[in-house]
């Protein structure tokens, strides 16, 4: 199978490999050309432009940062609307329902077919080809993307229309959103009034609020290393399309509102770029000591 990959950030280039090592002849194309050498090394050509990249391969896959990257993608000059009659295009991003809805609109005028495929996991998943896939669209591409979504993960779900899957995939990082935020103020709480948060982490673990996003950021909060796997400029872009669903239908979310505001924070602190458990450092007091 011949597919194309635009965006190889932190997912993308990890999931372009995988589909390298598991046979697929895949043409990438990224904004910055230079991250494109890695993947020639594994094997990948390179596509001039998005529209050249969905000329070449009957299906192309993008995993691009957020909905402004989407739609410049889809529809600039150069962009994969130009070539997009009878081939299929499967936008994997984190985006909102709407951003999808447009670009699938699109696709579809112009005679191409569309399925949006947002996953959660991160880096590590991304390399071990263990992510959740939360697919929404033309059920018949989903079918036939099967083969590579199996390579990409350890399983897929069809949501139905499309906006399903990014719907699923922000209420998931909502989620996952506040979560961290409880978590960076206990670990901070324990320090603070004197406990070991090192134990903190294993009485966590013992109960039923053990979970492997505790176990895995645990250790290197405590160490204050926050080298990205997941930006924290991303989970802040999705708790803010998460709160716009949350508007869309009445609900109220104070929890996530006040953790999108620590995101906001860190972010304001120039910790965008960090990987997302750098939430914690909003918590820190100021050493006024010197
Ligand atoms: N990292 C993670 O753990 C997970 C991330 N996601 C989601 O996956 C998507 C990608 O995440 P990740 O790989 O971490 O992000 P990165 O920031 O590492 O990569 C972003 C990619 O988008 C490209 N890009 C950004 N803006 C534009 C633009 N205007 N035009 C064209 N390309 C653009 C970047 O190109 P360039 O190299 O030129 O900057 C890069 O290829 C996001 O939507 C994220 O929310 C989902 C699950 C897990
Ligand atoms: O979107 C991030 C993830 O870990 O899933």
């Amino acid at each position: 199978m011949e597919v194309g990959f635009l965006g190889l950030g932190i997912m993308g280039k990890a999931m372009a490999i995988n589909l390298l090592r598991h046979g697929f002849k895949v043409t990438v194309w990224n904004r910055t050309l230079s991250k494109c050498e890695e993947l020639v090394q594994n094997g990948a050509s390179v596509g001039e432009t998005p529209a050249t990249v969905v000329k070449k391969c009957k299906y192309t896959i993008a995993m691009l940062s957020d909905p402004s990257a989407a739609l410049s993608v889809v529809f600039d000059k150069n962009g994969v609307l130009e070539h997009i009659n009878g081939k299929a295009y499967i936008d994997m991003s984190t985006v909102d329902a709407d951003t999808s809805s447009k670009i699938s609109e699109a696709i579809k005028a112009k005679g191409g077919y569309f399925l949006e495929a947002p996953v959660s996991g991160s880096k590590k998943p991304a390399e071990d080809g263990q992510l959740i896939i939360l697919a929404a669209g033309d059920k018949a591409l989903y079918e036939e993307a099967l083969p590579a979504f199996d390579v990409l993960g350890k399983k897929s779900f069809f949501l139905g229309e499309v906006g399903n899957g990014a719907k699923m995939k922000l209420v998931v990082n909502m989620i996952m959103g506040s979560m961290i935020n409880a978590f960076s103020e206990g670990l901070t709480l324990a320090e603070r009034s004197g406990l070991n948060p090192g134990t903190l982490l294993d009485v966590l673990d013992l109960g039923a609020i053990s979970n492997g996003m505790f176990k895995l950021k645990g250790p290197t909060m405590l160490q204050n290393s926050y080298s990205p796997a997941f930006p924290l400029k991303h989970q802040q872009k999705d708790m803010r399309l998460a709160l716009a669903l949350g508007d869309e239908n009445a609900v109220s979310m104070p929890v996530a509102a006040a953790a999108n505001e620590a995101f906001k924070k860190a972010r304001s602190m120039g910790l965008g770029d960090l990987d997302f458990s750098a939430v914690h450092e909003t918590l820190k007091v100021p050493d006024h000591s010197s």
